[in-house]
Parts: structure tokens; C-alpha cells; sequence
């Protein structure tokens, strides 16, 4: 095999789960993707993109709903024979030493003891293990931790090495060191594998690491762009042509797809256009500070002031588009009229102007008014809107987007959330029911 042969090609895959409800949640749809001997690819998409599923199907882990993953030529049926992963989590035995830890793939692959041991040894020596071999998980930092999550999957010796958020849980200087360490291995002739495929948010990551970075949508995951990022290593994050890249990605998560016909918020369901994971502090946070920089701004630059990554940055500025507060066009932020007013209004017209936009621009913000209006006497129990929610979302993500909607719900004055009752009631000075006064509400309704 050489240099630009294909291992592994993904073929018009799909992938559907069945939701809390029992309804059909399409998380991937229609990938198609050649990974080849020599090179690094990224699968850079925001949170729920999908990015994960589609690294455990390559993996074998998960079959796909519809269409093909080959290895080699032939198509899978269960674990991927070519490949190894590294988790974000570590997924170490806590009971088993490094050097078990690290022998346990071999071990489960039938190799004789003492090549599991020489094998092993090699990989402990090459990752930077070297004297920690007896030394069980809880006693390592989480840097030496996923040195050994590495020497694990790089003992196996895979033609292709998987890496689903491998540095996002170490802090930003354990990352840096490893992400180097890393890719001075990768240089190396001795290197065990033939390719990597490295599932990230992290767009810096992706341009630090990346030969080629496949951006995915969402709702279904899709592949959106191919980039090729053609920069020699060591690549220099100040450079310019760094900062080029970093822009262009940004503004691929970012920007709208063209041909796709995304609904506005005004008139998308909460599933179509769910609410970005944002909190009101944090959304108003950013157009405040578009607005110190005199109503316009390039958002890696923000990312930068801040010593924020670009990606936390994003939920924000999704937010603040859908309430029409800043506008986004090729990575560059805007302030809209509305944006300016809110930021500069004081606290009670800013809330009435937040609450004016999340009502008919937040979906899911409007759907709970909505219903709240129609319901007999102002309030509805929050476990009503959960189900509804989970014909689109899995449990989890449903129940993060409720929280969203309460959260600013509760900042605009339009309803508040009672844990006791479970009770969302609309807020008397909302106007939303007229049974509900400034006075508390008792009557519940069942509405299901
Ligand atoms: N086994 C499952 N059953 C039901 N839904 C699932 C399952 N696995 C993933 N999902 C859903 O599929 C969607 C995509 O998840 P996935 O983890 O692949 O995305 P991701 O892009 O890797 O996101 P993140 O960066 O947050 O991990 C999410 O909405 C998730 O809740």
C-alpha cells in the first residue's frame, strides 16, 4: 500500500437512531468520504453534528441505517479491522496498569503473551510513557492518561487511527504539548500507522493538524466542504496564511449553505431551528462587545481578545442572529439597529426588546407562548413541551434545549419554570393569558 491509497471509503451512509419517543432521529446523511494512506483528515462540524456517529461507523462500531463502509475493499460487517480510538474521556481500565492497559487490545486479538509485552513496551517508549508502566490511571495526570489512550490504540498497529475529541479534556497547554508531540510522531518513519482521522469543534486544532478538513452540517450531519489545508509542519498559528484558513472554516460553520433552504426563525418549528446552547449573559456579552468595537468585528479576532477558543464563541453568535441582534456574513459580525438598541437601552427596555425578539424568533421560545396563550389558565407542565421536543431530539438534547428556552424565557419576563410543579406559567406582566394575574396560579392542566 502506498502513499494516497484509499483504506477506508464511506459510501452514500446514513444514520438513524430511534428517539426517547420511539421516533426515527436522522443524525448523518449521505456521506460519502475516501480516507487514504499518508494523510490527516479532520471532521470538523459544531456539537450534534454528528461528527461522533459518523467516527464510530467508520470504526465499525455502529452500523450504518443505509449505505456502505469498506475497509480496504470490503465492506464491513462489525469492528473495523483496520483501525484504533482514541476517546476524549480516556476510557482507561482503572483496575489494570498502563502496561496492562495497554496490552489489552493485543490481548483481546489473541497475540502470545510475550509479544503483547515487547509490543506494548514499544508503544509505552514511543508515546512518552517510559517508567510509568506499572502505574494505574487515578495516579497519572490527564495528559499521561491519554498518552496511554494513544499507546493503547497505537500498539495495535491500525492502518488507521481514529480519534474522536482526543485533546478536549486536557487543559490548553497538556493539548499543545501532545497535539506537537504527536505530530513530530507522525513524521517519523516508524510511526505505526498509515493515517489518522481526527474528529474536532476546534477549528485552530483542525488547521494545526489537518491535511484535509471535512466541515459537517447538521440536521441530518452532512458533509458541507472539503478543505485542504496546505500549510508544512510545524504549522505557525500566527502566520497569515494560518489565520486565512482559520477565517474560512469559520465563516463555513458560520455562514448559511448555499442551495439549502434553511426557514427563517420566524417561521421554523423548534426542531427545524433548535435554540443554540447559549445563555442570555452570554449572547448579550458578545453583541456588547460588537458594539465596543463600533458595531463590527471579526469573530477570530474577538475569539483572540477574549482567549476564548473560536467554537465557544459559536452557540453565541447563533444565538444573537436568530434575534436578529447581530448579523454574520464570511466570519465578520454586524450590529443590527435592534442589536444597538438592546445593548444600549437600560435593563427593563432591554429585557422588553429580548423578549420581542425571543418570542417571535426564537422557535421554540414562541411555541411555549403559544401554547401557554391557548391553555386554559397560563401554565402548562414542562414534561408536555419534553415529549413534544423528543420527537426531534434525543432525550438528552431535548431537555438541554427546554433549559435554553427557560433560560431566556425567565431573562425576557415571558414565563417562568416552578421545579416543585413542573409548571411553566406564562409571566403576568407578559400578557400572554389573561387568567394569569399578578397573583399566583394553581390550576394545572393536562393538556395531553
Ligand atoms: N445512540 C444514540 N441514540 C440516539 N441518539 C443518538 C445516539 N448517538 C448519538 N445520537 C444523537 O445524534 C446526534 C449527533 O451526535 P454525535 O455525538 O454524533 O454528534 P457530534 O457532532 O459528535 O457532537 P458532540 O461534539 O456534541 O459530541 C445528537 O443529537 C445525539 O444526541
Amino acid at each position: 500500500m502506498t502513499r494516497g491509497d484509499v483504506l477506508v471509503s464511506v459510501d452514500n451512509l446514513s444514520k438513524s437512531f430511534t428517539g426517547a419517543e420511539g421516533h426515527e432521529l436522522r443524525v448523518l446523511h449521505n456521506i460519502s468520504l475516501d480516507l487514504r494512506a499518508g494523510e490527516i483528515v479532520a471532521l470538523l462540524g459544531r456539537s450534534g453534528s454528528g461528527k461522533s456517529t459518523l467516527l464510530r461507523t467508520i470504526a465499525g462500531l455502529i452500523a450504518p441505517t443505509t449505505g456502505s463502509v469498506r475497509y480496504r475493499g470490503t465492506e464491513l460487517n462489525g469492528a473495523n479491522p483496520g483501525t484504533a480510538m482514541v476517546f476524549q474521556t480516556f476510557a482507561l481500565m482503572p483496575w489494570l496498569t498502563v502496561q496492562d492497559n495497554v496490552e489489552l487490545g493485543l490481548a483481546a486479538r489473541g497475540i502470545p503473551p510475550t509479544q503483547r509485552r515487547e509490543r506494548a513496551l514499544n508503544a509505552i517508549d514511543l508515546i512518552g510513557l517510559d517508567g510509568f508502566e506499572s502505574a494505574y490511571p487515578k495516579e497519572l495526570s490527564g495528559g499521561m492518561r491519554q498518552r496511554v489512550g494513544f499507546a493503547r490504540a497505537l500498539v495495535l498497529e491500525p492502518d488507521l487511527l481514529l480519534m474522536d475529541e482526543p485533546f478536549s479534556a486536557l487543559d490548553v497547554l497538556t493539548a499543545e504539548n501532545l497535539r506537537t508531540e504527536l505530530m513530530a510522531l507522525w513524521q517519523q518513519d516508524n510511526f505505526p500507522t498509515k493515517a489518522i482521522c481526527i474528529v474536532t469543534h476546534n477549528i485552530e486544532e483542525a488547521v494545526l493538524l489537518a491535511d484535509r478538513v471535512l466541515v459537517l452540517g447538521a440536521n441530518p450531519g452532512h458533509i458541507r466542504a472539503e478543505v485542504p489545508i496546505d500549510l508544512a509542519q510545524p504549522r505557525d498559528r500566527k502566520s497569515t496564511a494560518f489565520a486565512t484558513l482559520v477565517d474560512r472554516l469559520y465563516a463555513l460553520l458560520t455562514g448559511r449553505e448555499p442551495g439549502t433552504a434553511e426557514p427563517e426563525p420566524t417561521e421554523a418549528t423548534p426542531t427545524a431551528r433548535p435554540l443554540p446552547a447559549a445563555s442570555v449573559g452570554g449572547l448579550a456579552g458578545l453583541v456588547e462587545i460588537v458594539y465596543a468595537k463600533g458595531g463590527q468585528a471579526d469573530l477570530p479576532e474577538v475569539a483572540a481578545d477574549l482567549n476564548f477558543e473560536i467554537d465557544d464563541l459559536l452557540p453565541l453568535v447563533d444565538a444573537a442572529a436568530m434575534l436578529d441582534f447581530l448579523h454574520v456574513a464570511a466570519g465578520d459580525v454586524t450590529l443590527t439597529p435592534t442589536g444597538k438598541e438592546f445593548t444600549t437601552a437600560d435593563i427593563q427596555r432591554s429585557k422588553q426588546i429580548f423578549a420581542e425578539q425571543a418570542r417571535h424568533r426564537a422557535p421554540l421560545v414562541r411555541t411555549i407562548c403559544t401554547a401557554l396563550a391557548s391553555s386554559a389558565a397560563g401554565n402548562l407542565r414542562a414534561g408536555f413541551f419534553l415529549d413534544l421536543l423528543r420527537r426531534g431530539f434525543s432525550a438528552q438534547d431535548a431537555q438541554h434545549q427546554l433549559d435554553t428556552a427557560i433560560d431566556w424565557g425567565r431573562y425576557a419576563e415571558l414565563f417562568d419554570y416552578d421545579t416543585d410543579t413542573d409548571q411553566i406559567t406564562a409571566d403576568p406582566n407578559a400578557g400572554l393569558h389573561p387568567a394569569v394575574q399578578n397573583e399566583s396560579v394553581t390550576a394545572s392542566l393536562d393538556t395531553e
